[in-house]
């Protein structure tokens, strides 16, 4: 290509003096400049179109209806209806895009049952994908219950009965040595991130083998619902080595391989084929995001992969970033500062170690030393309280735990050790239902003006606590916060919205920020500046509702800035790869997003100056 025309194409306020090998590295080194390059450029940073253009329709007629990229429904105008070769092929009346959405809206509320709500959705998303989202994004206190959790839950474990189309790649330890041909037949080329579960431990609900498929989809849509990432950037994936569920795998409805789940060499070399599959397709900085993977294989393969590849673990570090959010603004309604408190977690898995190792990051920052903060921090596990072995415990604890470990004695029950260690904060995280029980909430009260009661665990049906019983038994004083949704609460005449302390505040704004700049790894301190960032816009009216995160109806604009903040750190640190350097980090993250409006496919028609 011409220096002069990829100048024209450009745009010369970014790429002023642009010559031929500058601009040959620029589009190599970012495939992304290469799209926006056929887009027409205003001013202001380079904006990427993601919008597939009237030319990216392949098909003309009953395809474009058919195909949820381009399909409007009754949103298309009699003159697109013409152009395209579809008129006639529906109901005469022209819609508005806001008039589908009530309808769709109406829909969804009359079908009380919410697998029968997230079943209408997903039909939605495989007819008319703008309108999936345009619902979701506008609606998102009200769907996000239905598409994600609690009810993402219950739909994976009826998946068999659920399922209708293909979404995302199921990929079986059987396919071992043929990987990167399988990822050959996506029909998506610019993927750029990929959500990945091998089904073991889905949310609190243990393993569903090849069912734990609901999860990746589900995270992937609010990618693009809350975080702008357009949907054809997003990868679900499978990766099924089995089960060891035996009652699902005698499930008629079933429908991964039935066999017990493969471990050992075999199951990582399986993953690292697939990684390096991944990123042989897609590019080193395809965004890989590890999903509801069981204690044992998630902190490890963490430390495997965490500098090889970007990525990293939603369950152990994007849950670790919303809860120190959420203990952080805490802190604002309990006037303490983190050094003051005494944490103790019931749970020492990918939640609660994740959540343990930020507050340290945090007390330390705060001018604690590393181990007066990891003294402030107790752990109890299925055996008890976090002890050496020597202390009582008969069993050495895995490498995670082992940083956390007391010189104490043994003691194993939680009203026990509450009475024991009087705990300001407590943090539920072991997807063990009801366990924070009366007495366990009314010593919380007894020992605390301000109890801090997170019952982290999902879905709502595993949830330590519903936010009724944590008001109702500390008489309406603790500051509290769920994995799952609950409903506002009323006590003593007072209304109380609380918070939902969900990774969804962070995962969709991380992703969005690795994405934009293309960083080669997300180190730690990502987690924390999330953290921060979202502890910080909780304001003081959300506080004295109880709400210490921003309102989910916000989240989209809370991910957008969340990125922006990110992409920041990325260049300030050096590990992003996307050049050159935007100078408003804000509009450039804003000009990757998704658009939210349908697009018009009535060719922009222009004509040329009279020939001689
Ligand atoms: O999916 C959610 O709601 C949060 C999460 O990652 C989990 O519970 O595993
Ligand atoms: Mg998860």
């Amino acid at each position: 290509m011409a220096s002069t025309q990829i100048t024209k194409i450009i745009g010369t306020r970014t790429l002023s003096v642009c010559n031929r090998s500058l601009a040959t590295s620029f589009f190599t080194r970012n495939q992304r400049f290469h799209t926006s390059a056929r887009s027409q450029l205003p001013d202001g940073p380079i904006p990427r179109k993601h919008e597939r253009l009237l030319g990216d329709v392949h098909s003309r007629g009953i395809g474009v209806l058919r195909d949820p990229r381009f399909n409007k429904g009754m949103a298309f105008t009699l003159e697109e209806r013409q152009i395209l070769g579809i008129h006639g092929l529906l109901p005469p009346a022209v819609f508005s895009m806001e008039e589908q959405v009530r309808r769709t809206v109406e829909n969804v509320r009359k079908l009380a049952n919410p697998i029968n709500q997230y079943v209408y959705m997903l039909s939605l998303l495989q007819r008319n994908e703008k309108l999936f989202f345009k619902v979701v994004t506008e609606n998102v206190e009200e769907m996000s219950p239905i598409l994600y959790t609690p009810t993402v839950g219950l739909a994976c474990q009826t998946l068999g009965h659920v399922y209708q189309r293909p979404r995302g790649m199921y990929i079986t330890i059987n396919d071992k040595n043929h990987i990167f041909k399988m990822l050959c037949n996506y029909p998506e080329h610019h993927i750029k991130a990929v959500v990945m579960t091998d089904g073991e431990r889905i949310l609190g609900l243990g393993d569903l083998g090849a069912f734990g498929m609901g999860i990746p989809i589900g995270k992937l849509n609010l990618y693009t619902a809350m975080g702008g990432i357009p949907p054809h950037q997003c990868l679900p994936v499978m990766l099924d080595v089995g089960t060891n569920n035996e009652q699902l795998r005698n499930q008629d409805t079933y429908f991964g391989i039935r066999q017990e789940r493969v471990t050992g060499d075999q199951y990582d070399e399986f993953i690292d084929e697939f990684l390096a599959a991944v990123v042989h397709r897609y590019g080193q900085t395809t965004l890989l995001q590890f999903e509801d993977f069981a204690n044992h294989n998630a902190f490890r393969l963490l430390e495997k992969y965490r500098n090889k590849y970007l990525t990293f673990n939603d369950d152990i570090q994007g849950t670790a970033s919303v809860c120190v959010a959420g203990i952080m603004a805490a802190m604002r309604i309990t006037k303490k500062k983190l050094p003051d408190n005494t944490f103790l977690f019931f749970g020492a898995g990918e939640a609660a170690i994740g959540i343990a190792e930020l507050l340290v990051t945090a007390m330390t920052q705060e001018g604690m030393p590393e181990k007066e903060a990891r003294s402030k921090i107790w752990l109890i596990d299925k055996a008890g309280l976090l002890v050496q072995v020597g202390g009582g415990r008969s069993e050495g604890a895995s490498p995670e735990k082992i940083p956390f470990l007391k010189e104490h004695k043994e003691m194993n029950d939680l009203l026990e050790i509450t009475k024991h260690l009087k705990p300001s904060v407590v943090v539920g995280a072991a997807g063990v239902g009801q366990m924070f029980d009366k007495a366990f909430l009314n010593e919380m009260a007894a020992n605390n003006e301000r109890p801090v009661i997170f019952a982290l665990s999902n879905p709502t049906s595993h949830s330590e606590c519903t936010a009724q019983e944590a008001y109702d038994h500390t008489q309406g004083r603790c500051v509290f916060a769920s994995g799952s949704p609950f409903p506002p609460v009323s006590y003593n005449g007072k209304t109380y919205h609380t918070g939902q302390g969900n990774n969804a505040y962070i995962f969709p704004g991380v992703a969005l920020a690795a994405i934009v700049a293309s960083m080669h790894h997300i180190s730690e301190e990502v987690f924390f500046i999330a953290a921060k960032v979202i502890a910080d816009l909780a304001e003081e009216s959300d506080l004295e509702m109880g709400r210490i995160y921003p309102p989910l109806a916000n989240i989209h604009e809370v991910s957008t800035n969340l990125a922006a903040k990110i992409v920041e750190y990325a260049y300030a640190n050096n590990i992003a790869c996307t050049y050159p350097e935007p100078v408003d980090k804000l509009a450039f993250v804003r000009a990757h997003q998704f658009s939210l409006e349908y697009e018009s496919f009535v060719p922009q028609v222009y004509s040329w100056p009279q020939q001689k």
